[in-house]
Protein backbone atom coordinates (compact mmCIF):
# COMPACT_ATOMS: atom_id res chain seq x y z
CA UNK A 1 0.00 0.00 0.00
CA UNK A 2 1.94 3.08 -1.12
CA UNK A 3 -0.75 5.46 0.97
CA UNK A 4 -2.83 4.99 4.25
CA UNK A 5 -4.63 7.94 5.34
CA UNK A 6 -6.64 7.24 8.76
CA UNK A 7 -9.15 9.92 10.28
CA UNK A 8 -7.57 12.60 8.66
CA UNK A 9 -8.82 16.30 10.35
CA UNK A 10 -7.55 19.41 8.93
CA UNK A 11 -8.90 22.67 9.63
CA UNK A 12 -8.86 26.12 8.89
CA UNK A 13 -8.30 28.84 11.51
CA UNK A 14 -10.84 32.10 10.57
CA UNK A 15 -12.22 34.58 12.42
CA UNK A 16 -15.60 33.31 12.60
CA UNK A 17 -13.91 29.95 13.88
CA UNK A 18 -12.85 26.46 12.46
CA UNK A 19 -13.41 25.33 9.12
CA UNK A 20 -13.71 21.68 9.73
CA UNK A 21 -12.51 20.72 6.13
CA UNK A 22 -11.29 17.48 6.63
CA UNK A 23 -13.41 15.68 9.53
CA UNK A 24 -12.30 12.23 9.90
CA UNK A 25 -11.30 10.85 6.26
CA UNK A 26 -9.75 6.93 6.26
CA UNK A 27 -8.60 5.15 2.70
CA UNK A 28 -5.65 3.85 1.19
CA UNK A 29 -4.35 4.20 -2.40
CA UNK A 30 -2.55 1.15 -3.21
CA UNK A 31 0.68 0.86 -5.26
CA UNK A 32 -0.23 1.49 -9.32
CA UNK A 33 -3.37 2.96 -8.32
CA UNK A 34 -4.83 6.01 -9.62
CA UNK A 35 -7.59 7.36 -7.30
CA UNK A 36 -10.15 10.25 -8.74
CA UNK A 37 -11.00 12.38 -5.95
CA UNK A 38 -14.37 14.40 -6.69
CA UNK A 39 -17.16 16.19 -4.85
CA UNK A 40 -18.92 19.69 -5.34
CA UNK A 41 -16.97 22.84 -4.73
CA UNK A 42 -15.95 22.91 -1.01
CA UNK A 43 -15.72 19.49 0.15
CA UNK A 44 -12.56 19.11 1.09
CA UNK A 45 -10.42 17.86 -1.80
CA UNK A 46 -7.70 20.48 -2.47
CA UNK A 47 -7.45 20.76 1.07
CA UNK A 48 -6.83 16.80 1.35
CA UNK A 49 -3.89 17.44 -1.86
CA UNK A 50 -2.54 20.13 0.58
CA UNK A 51 -2.44 18.36 3.74
CA UNK A 52 -0.11 15.83 1.94
CA UNK A 53 2.41 18.56 0.37
CA UNK A 54 2.41 21.51 2.66
CA UNK A 55 -0.34 22.98 5.71
CA UNK A 56 -0.41 26.69 5.08
CA UNK A 57 -0.37 28.92 8.34
CA UNK A 58 -3.99 28.74 8.83
CA UNK A 59 -4.34 24.90 8.25
CA UNK A 60 -4.29 22.94 11.27
CA UNK A 61 -3.78 19.08 11.53
CA UNK A 62 -6.37 18.63 14.46
CA UNK A 63 -5.93 14.81 14.52
CA UNK A 64 -5.47 11.43 12.03
CA UNK A 65 -2.62 10.31 10.39
CA UNK A 66 -0.85 9.73 6.86
CA UNK A 67 1.51 6.57 5.87
CA UNK A 68 3.64 6.96 2.54
CA UNK A 69 5.50 2.86 1.85
CA UNK A 70 4.87 2.28 5.58
CA UNK A 71 6.97 5.40 6.73
CA UNK A 72 4.68 8.27 8.97
CA UNK A 73 4.53 11.50 6.61
CA UNK A 74 4.41 14.41 9.50
CA UNK A 75 2.54 16.71 8.08
CA UNK A 76 2.11 19.31 11.08
CA UNK A 77 6.05 19.48 11.36
CA UNK A 78 6.84 21.81 7.98
CA UNK A 79 10.42 21.42 8.23
CA UNK A 80 10.62 17.28 8.27
CA UNK A 81 7.87 17.54 5.60
CA UNK A 82 10.92 19.14 3.41
CA UNK A 83 12.46 15.21 3.06
CA UNK A 84 8.79 14.46 1.41
CA UNK A 85 8.13 16.83 -1.06
CA UNK A 86 9.15 16.75 -4.36
CA UNK A 87 10.81 13.44 -3.82
CA UNK A 88 8.69 11.59 -2.48
CA UNK A 89 5.01 13.18 -3.05
CA UNK A 90 4.75 15.74 -5.29
CA UNK A 91 1.92 18.21 -6.44
CA UNK A 92 0.60 19.50 -9.22
CA UNK A 93 -1.03 22.62 -7.86
CA UNK A 94 -4.22 24.71 -9.29
CA UNK A 95 -3.29 27.16 -11.35
CA UNK A 96 0.42 25.72 -11.68
CA UNK A 97 0.38 26.94 -15.12
CA UNK A 98 0.61 30.52 -14.35
CA UNK A 99 2.87 29.88 -11.39
CA UNK A 100 5.49 29.38 -13.56
CA UNK A 101 8.85 31.72 -13.39
CA UNK A 102 8.57 33.69 -16.53
CA UNK A 103 11.52 35.25 -16.82
CA UNK A 104 12.99 31.83 -16.77
CA UNK A 105 13.67 29.33 -19.67
CA UNK A 106 11.95 26.16 -18.89
CA UNK A 107 15.58 24.41 -19.12
CA UNK A 108 17.16 26.94 -16.74
CA UNK A 109 13.79 26.53 -14.06
CA UNK A 110 14.72 22.83 -14.00
CA UNK A 111 18.22 22.75 -13.68
CA UNK A 112 17.58 25.17 -10.71
CA UNK A 113 14.90 23.20 -9.14
CA UNK A 114 16.97 20.08 -9.30
CA UNK A 115 19.93 21.72 -7.69
CA UNK A 116 17.82 23.19 -4.98
CA UNK A 117 17.57 19.33 -4.13
CA UNK A 118 21.08 18.12 -5.13
CA UNK A 119 20.50 16.44 -8.01
CA UNK A 120 21.64 16.99 -11.51
CA UNK A 121 19.46 16.80 -15.15
CA UNK A 122 20.06 13.87 -16.91
CA UNK A 123 19.16 15.55 -20.07
CA UNK A 124 18.14 12.09 -22.49
CA UNK A 125 15.76 11.03 -19.54
CA UNK A 126 14.53 14.82 -19.54
CA UNK A 127 14.03 14.80 -23.42
CA UNK A 128 12.65 10.81 -22.96
CA UNK A 129 10.07 12.13 -20.29
CA UNK A 130 8.97 14.95 -22.41
CA UNK A 131 8.40 12.65 -25.18
CA UNK A 132 6.10 10.55 -23.23
CA UNK A 133 4.10 13.72 -22.65
CA UNK A 134 4.01 14.41 -26.36
CA UNK A 135 6.33 17.58 -25.85
CA UNK A 136 9.55 18.60 -28.41
CA UNK A 137 13.01 18.97 -26.53
CA UNK A 138 13.25 22.39 -27.81
CA UNK A 139 10.89 23.32 -25.07
CA UNK A 140 13.68 23.79 -22.89
CA UNK A 141 14.56 26.80 -24.59
CA UNK A 142 11.21 28.67 -24.29
CA UNK A 143 9.34 30.86 -21.90
CA UNK A 144 6.34 30.00 -19.97
CA UNK A 145 4.34 32.61 -22.18
CA UNK A 146 5.42 30.99 -25.51
CA UNK A 147 3.82 27.76 -24.38
CA UNK A 148 -0.17 26.80 -24.58
CA UNK A 149 -2.22 26.14 -21.51
CA UNK A 150 -1.78 22.35 -22.02
CA UNK A 151 1.64 22.52 -23.03
CA UNK A 152 2.48 24.24 -19.82
CA UNK A 153 0.41 21.41 -17.67
CA UNK A 154 2.39 18.67 -19.45
CA UNK A 155 5.53 20.71 -18.57
CA UNK A 156 4.68 21.13 -15.09
CA UNK A 157 3.55 17.52 -14.88
CA UNK A 158 6.99 16.50 -15.92
CA UNK A 159 8.65 18.68 -13.86
CA UNK A 160 6.78 17.25 -11.01
CA UNK A 161 7.35 13.68 -11.46
CA UNK A 162 11.38 14.38 -12.13
CA UNK A 163 12.41 12.80 -9.12
CA UNK A 164 9.87 9.63 -9.18
CA UNK A 165 7.53 10.54 -6.07
CA UNK A 166 6.21 7.55 -4.63
CA UNK A 167 2.75 10.04 -4.98
CA UNK A 168 1.38 12.21 -7.37
CA UNK A 169 -1.06 14.57 -6.79
CA UNK A 170 -2.76 16.37 -9.60
CA UNK A 171 -5.06 19.22 -8.36
CA UNK A 172 -7.74 20.27 -11.17
CA UNK A 173 -4.87 20.07 -13.69
CA UNK A 174 -7.64 19.56 -16.87
CA UNK A 175 -9.94 22.57 -15.21
CA UNK A 176 -8.77 25.08 -17.38
CA UNK A 177 -8.26 23.17 -20.80
CA UNK A 178 -10.10 23.17 -23.95
CA UNK A 179 -11.54 18.99 -24.63
CA UNK A 180 -8.70 17.77 -26.56
CA UNK A 181 -5.87 19.30 -23.98
CA UNK A 182 -8.12 17.52 -21.17
CA UNK A 183 -7.52 14.06 -22.70
CA UNK A 184 -3.90 14.66 -23.73
CA UNK A 185 -2.83 15.85 -20.01
CA UNK A 186 -5.09 13.05 -18.70
CA UNK A 187 -3.65 10.36 -21.33
CA UNK A 188 0.23 12.09 -19.81
CA UNK A 189 -0.48 11.29 -16.31
CA UNK A 190 -1.63 8.04 -17.09
CA UNK A 191 1.64 7.25 -19.04
CA UNK A 192 3.57 8.70 -16.27
CA UNK A 193 2.37 5.79 -14.12
CA UNK A 194 2.49 2.90 -16.49
CA UNK A 195 6.01 3.52 -16.99
CA UNK A 196 6.40 3.74 -13.18
CA UNK A 197 7.83 7.39 -13.44
CA UNK A 198 4.79 7.74 -10.06
CA UNK A 199 3.99 4.86 -8.30
CA UNK A 200 0.53 6.59 -7.57
CA UNK A 201 -1.76 9.48 -7.97
CA UNK A 202 -4.72 11.18 -6.87
CA UNK A 203 -6.46 13.12 -9.53
CA UNK A 204 -8.47 15.91 -7.98
CA UNK A 205 -11.29 16.99 -10.22
CA UNK A 206 -15.13 18.56 -10.40
CA UNK A 207 -15.05 16.09 -13.76
CA UNK A 208 -16.62 12.55 -12.52
CA UNK A 209 -16.64 11.76 -16.49
CA UNK A 210 -13.50 12.39 -17.21
CA UNK A 211 -11.86 10.76 -14.03
CA UNK A 212 -14.34 7.59 -14.98
CA UNK A 213 -11.72 7.05 -17.98
CA UNK A 214 -8.32 7.14 -16.04
CA UNK A 215 -8.90 6.75 -12.76
CA UNK A 216 -8.78 2.66 -11.19
CA UNK A 217 -11.30 3.63 -7.98
CA UNK A 218 -13.00 7.41 -7.34
CA UNK A 219 -13.63 8.33 -4.33
CA UNK A 220 -16.42 10.91 -3.77
CA UNK A 221 -16.59 13.81 -0.94
CA UNK A 222 -19.04 15.38 1.11
CA UNK A 223 -18.37 18.00 3.56
CA UNK A 224 -15.56 16.95 4.50
CA UNK A 225 -16.21 13.27 4.66
CA UNK A 226 -15.87 9.94 2.58
CA UNK A 227 -19.20 9.54 1.07
CA UNK A 228 -18.46 6.52 -1.16
CA UNK A 229 -15.30 4.83 -2.49
CA UNK A 230 -15.54 1.93 -5.14
CA UNK A 231 -13.39 0.41 -7.99
CA UNK A 232 -14.32 3.37 -10.87
CA UNK A 233 -16.64 0.93 -13.15
CA UNK A 234 -18.72 0.18 -9.98
CA UNK A 235 -19.16 3.60 -8.88
CA UNK A 236 -20.25 4.78 -11.99
CA UNK A 237 -22.44 1.81 -12.68
CA UNK A 238 -23.62 0.50 -9.52
CA UNK A 239 -23.29 3.95 -6.79
CA UNK A 240 -24.38 2.93 -3.45
CA UNK A 241 -24.80 6.66 -2.16
CA UNK A 242 -27.66 8.62 -3.07
CA UNK A 243 -24.78 11.76 -3.12
CA UNK A 244 -23.27 9.83 -5.80
CA UNK A 245 -26.20 8.56 -8.01
CA UNK A 246 -27.39 12.56 -7.94
CA UNK A 247 -23.74 13.67 -8.76
CA UNK A 248 -23.66 11.10 -11.48
CA UNK A 249 -27.15 12.42 -12.68
CA UNK A 250 -26.36 15.41 -12.67
CA UNK A 251 -23.50 14.33 -15.21
CA UNK A 252 -24.23 13.44 -19.23
CA UNK A 253 -21.40 12.03 -19.83
CA UNK A 254 -21.29 9.15 -17.94
CA UNK A 255 -22.84 5.89 -19.00
CA UNK A 256 -25.46 5.55 -16.68
CA UNK A 257 -28.65 4.09 -17.55
CA UNK A 258 -31.32 6.44 -16.97
CA UNK A 259 -34.69 5.00 -17.40
CA UNK A 260 -36.27 8.49 -17.96
CA UNK A 261 -33.25 9.63 -19.76
CA UNK A 262 -33.21 13.12 -18.08
CA UNK A 263 -30.33 14.90 -15.70
CA UNK A 264 -31.72 15.18 -12.21
CA UNK A 265 -29.03 17.88 -10.75
CA UNK A 266 -29.13 18.38 -6.76
CA UNK A 267 -30.63 20.86 -5.04
CA UNK A 268 -29.67 22.50 -2.23
CA UNK A 269 -26.25 23.28 -0.96
CA UNK A 270 -23.87 21.74 1.32
CA UNK A 271 -23.68 22.49 5.11
CA UNK A 272 -21.05 25.28 6.40
CA UNK A 273 -18.43 23.18 7.70
CA UNK A 274 -17.89 26.43 10.16
CA UNK A 275 -20.54 24.02 12.35
CA UNK A 276 -21.33 20.91 10.59
CA UNK A 277 -24.74 19.73 11.42
CA UNK A 278 -24.56 16.06 13.46
CA UNK A 279 -25.80 12.91 11.46
CA UNK A 280 -25.34 12.49 7.92
CA UNK A 281 -24.13 15.82 6.30
CA UNK A 282 -26.55 15.08 3.33
CA UNK A 283 -29.56 14.77 4.89
CA UNK A 284 -31.33 17.79 4.56
CA UNK A 285 -30.73 17.14 0.46
CA UNK A 286 -31.50 13.39 0.44
CA UNK A 287 -34.60 11.96 -0.43
CA UNK A 288 -34.09 8.80 1.40
CA UNK A 289 -33.57 9.98 4.87
CA UNK A 290 -35.30 9.35 7.55
CA UNK A 291 -34.43 9.56 11.84
CA UNK A 292 -31.60 7.22 11.39
CA UNK A 293 -29.78 9.62 9.61
CA UNK A 294 -29.86 12.23 12.64
CA UNK A 295 -26.79 9.41 13.72
CA UNK A 296 -23.62 9.82 11.89
CA UNK A 297 -23.30 6.50 9.21
CA UNK A 298 -19.78 4.97 9.73
CA UNK A 299 -17.79 4.16 6.46
CA UNK A 300 -19.06 0.58 5.51
CA UNK A 301 -17.51 -2.04 3.24
CA UNK A 302 -20.32 -2.97 1.25
CA UNK A 303 -18.13 -5.05 -1.58
CA UNK A 304 -14.91 -5.86 -1.83
CA UNK A 305 -13.56 -2.79 -2.00
CA UNK A 306 -16.56 -0.86 -2.38
CA UNK A 307 -16.93 1.67 0.94
CA UNK A 308 -20.24 3.76 1.75
CA UNK A 309 -21.21 6.39 4.24
CA UNK A 310 -25.05 5.76 4.42
CA UNK A 311 -27.62 3.87 6.67
CA UNK A 312 -29.64 3.18 3.21
CA UNK A 313 -26.88 2.02 0.91
N1 LIG B 1 -7.80 29.46 3.43
C1 LIG B 1 -8.99 29.07 3.87
N2 LIG B 1 -9.54 29.66 4.96
C2 LIG B 1 -10.73 29.27 5.44
N3 LIG B 1 -11.49 28.29 4.88
C3 LIG B 1 -11.00 27.70 3.79
C4 LIG B 1 -9.73 28.04 3.21
N4 LIG B 1 -9.52 27.28 2.12
C5 LIG B 1 -10.60 26.47 2.01
N5 LIG B 1 -11.49 26.72 3.01
C6 LIG B 1 -12.76 26.05 3.25
O1 LIG B 1 -12.50 24.67 3.42
C7 LIG B 1 -13.49 23.87 2.79
C8 LIG B 1 -12.86 22.94 1.81
O2 LIG B 1 -12.26 23.71 0.77
P1 LIG B 1 -11.44 23.03 -0.42
O3 LIG B 1 -10.81 24.12 -1.22
O4 LIG B 1 -10.56 21.98 0.12
O5 LIG B 1 -12.60 22.35 -1.26
P2 LIG B 1 -12.58 21.77 -2.74
O6 LIG B 1 -13.45 20.57 -2.70
O7 LIG B 1 -11.18 21.57 -3.20
O8 LIG B 1 -13.27 22.93 -3.55
P3 LIG B 1 -12.98 23.40 -5.05
O9 LIG B 1 -13.45 22.27 -5.91
O10 LIG B 1 -13.81 24.63 -5.19
O11 LIG B 1 -11.50 23.65 -5.18
C9 LIG B 1 -14.49 24.87 2.19
O12 LIG B 1 -15.55 25.02 3.10
C10 LIG B 1 -13.70 26.13 2.06
O13 LIG B 1 -14.53 27.26 2.16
Amino acid sequence: MTLTVNDLRVHYRTLRGEVRALDGVSFGIADGEILGLVGESGCGKTTLGKSLIRLDGRMRHAGGSITLDGEDVPIADDRAMNAFRFRRISLVPQYSMSAMNPTRRIGRMIRELLAARGAEVDTPELHRRLALVGLEPDILERYPIELSGGMKQRTVMVISTLLDPSLLIADEVTSALDVSNQKAVAGALVGLRDRGLVTSMVFITHDLALTSHIADTIMVMYAGLLAEKAPAEVLTTRPRHPYTRRLLGALPQVGVRRSEGRLTGIEGSPPSLLDPPTGCRFRDRCPLADDQCADRPPVVEVAPRHHVACWKA
